[in-house]
């Protein structure tokens, strides 16, 4: 399906109602699958949470999780600790892309029995269940967070609990710290200190009742809509102050790009201020790399340059994010030069007309522009992607006043 996108009247007084964070339903459907009485409330529709619940209930040898990486992961470790369940583990062609080696690594340290269907290295993976035998593993933590909460998220399970011990620089450190704090509230221990995570074991029936706080990476194209109008206001449930998502950050960042936040009872109000303070010179987003791509299209749509660095996950993403936003940015006129882990924009007013943006199978390419539609009409191609996070995007637009057709 490939839409057009205008707009067409103002922004004023909105409300919308974002679904249940993906990362943190991910995380609790495991947990829940651990210990049956856990209770989840404002889950997430994604097809990436819906994949997760529909693989845990599977009593299939094969279970495909498409381009659900957290799913991916997880699952992985879930799996290899079931004792005497087999199964093959596959997802979408991108998925077999994307590496799983050190995760793999990490459970065999365990005892755990894994081997590669295909690719050495890389989905799909036959996982023969079993009770691990060691309960100390150390594994590389500067190539994706996920290989570290698919530990965490298993480890209170195991009769020993898990002391994990992360090599090298760690990156997309808010997950790991969100599986703890999930963790701690349905009543399994752990600590996070110097390198060392440390689980404790518990096998009680935990019968906790935990709620979901909406998914702050899904609020990021509103921050950029309010970013790029004239004069907007918009009201979004359900979020919170203290929360365990990294890309709460946003409240911050967007400061810079004339959005004003207000934290309500249980949700933020969005305005847009005039007193946009200086971008930074260089925003390192490795604690945050989800909204890497909302926040380079705002800034190009503002007409301001930025240099985004601790970027070198975007690559083993849905697609290559980096050289995606480049390809699309300079369609539209822009200017973009990218590394292995960084991403500048020159400072641009002039945006190319009725341009059609390539969204490689990855929803934030589709989401991440669409906000552009304030400034020119625009296309998006295959725009069904958004339902890998967001499957409600496009209706939500269009109760902002765009025109989606
Ligand atoms: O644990 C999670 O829920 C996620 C961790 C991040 O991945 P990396 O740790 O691979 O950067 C993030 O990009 C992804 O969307 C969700
Ligand atoms: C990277 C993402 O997801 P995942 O790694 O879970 O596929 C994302 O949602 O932006």
């Amino acid at each position: 399906m490939n839409l057009k996108l205008s707009h067409i009247s103002s922004i004023e007084n909105k409300t919308l109602q974002i679904t249940g964070s993906k990362s943190e339903t991910n995380r609790l459907l495991i947990l829940q699958a651990l210990y049956p009485s856990i209770k989840i409330e404002n889950v997430s529709n994604s097809d990436d949470s819906e994949l997760m619940q529909k693989a845990l209930l599977s009593n299939e040898l094969i279970v495909d999780i498409h381009h659900a990486g957290t799913a991916m992961r997880f699952l992985t470790a879930y799996f290899a600790v079931k004792d005497g369940r087999e199964t093959v583990l596959t997802g979408s062609k991108r998925m077999q892309e994307r590496p799983i080696k050190i995760l793999v690594d990490a459970l065999r340290q365990l005892g755990c029995k894994i081997s590669y269907e295909k690719q050495e290295g890389y989905p799909p993976i036959r996982i023969q269940g079993t009770k691990p035998i060691a309960n100390q593993v150390e594994l590389q933590a500067n190539v994706s967070s996920q290989y570290i909460s698919a530990l965490m998220l298993i480890a209170g399970s195991l009769p020993n609990g898990l002391v994990i011990t992360l090599k090298g620089k760690v990156t997309s450190v808010p997950y790991i710290n969100m599986t703890l704090s999930l963790l701690k509230d349905v009543g399994v221990k752990g600590t996070f200190e110097d390198n060392v995570i440390t689980i404790q074991p518990n096998n009680t029936n935990l019968n906790k009742n935990v709620v979901v706080e909406s998914d702050w990476s899904s609020a990021s194209y509103f921050y950029s809509i309010i970013a790029l109008s004239d004069n907007a206001e918009v009201t979004i449930g359900s979020y919170k102050q203290e929360s365990y998502q990294g890309d709460s950050s946003l409240a911050d960042i967007y400061k810079h790009l004339g959005v004003k936040t207000t934290f309500g009872q249980n949700s933020i109000t969005l305005t847009k201020s005039n007193v946009a303070t200086k971008f930074p010179e260089e925003l390192n987003l490795s604690n945050s790399p989800d909204i890497a791509q909302t926040i380079v299209v705002t800034c190009f749509g503002l007409g301001i340059g930025c240099y985004l660095t601790g970027l070198h996950t975007l690559k083993i993403k849905e697609t290559d994010r980096l050289e995606a936003l480049k390809a699309e940015i300079e369609k539209l006129g822009g200017q973009v030069t990218i590394t292995q882990d960084s991403l500048r924009l020159e400072p641009m007013t002039l945006l190319n007309k009725d341009i059609s943006i390539a969204t490689y199978n990855d929803h934030r390419m589709a989401m991440a522009f669409a906000p552009l539609a304030l400034r020119t009409d625009l296309f998006i191609e295959d725009a069904n992607v958004v339902s890998k996070s967001y499957p409600d995007f496009w209706s939500d637009l269009k109760k902002l006043g765009f025109k989606v057709s």
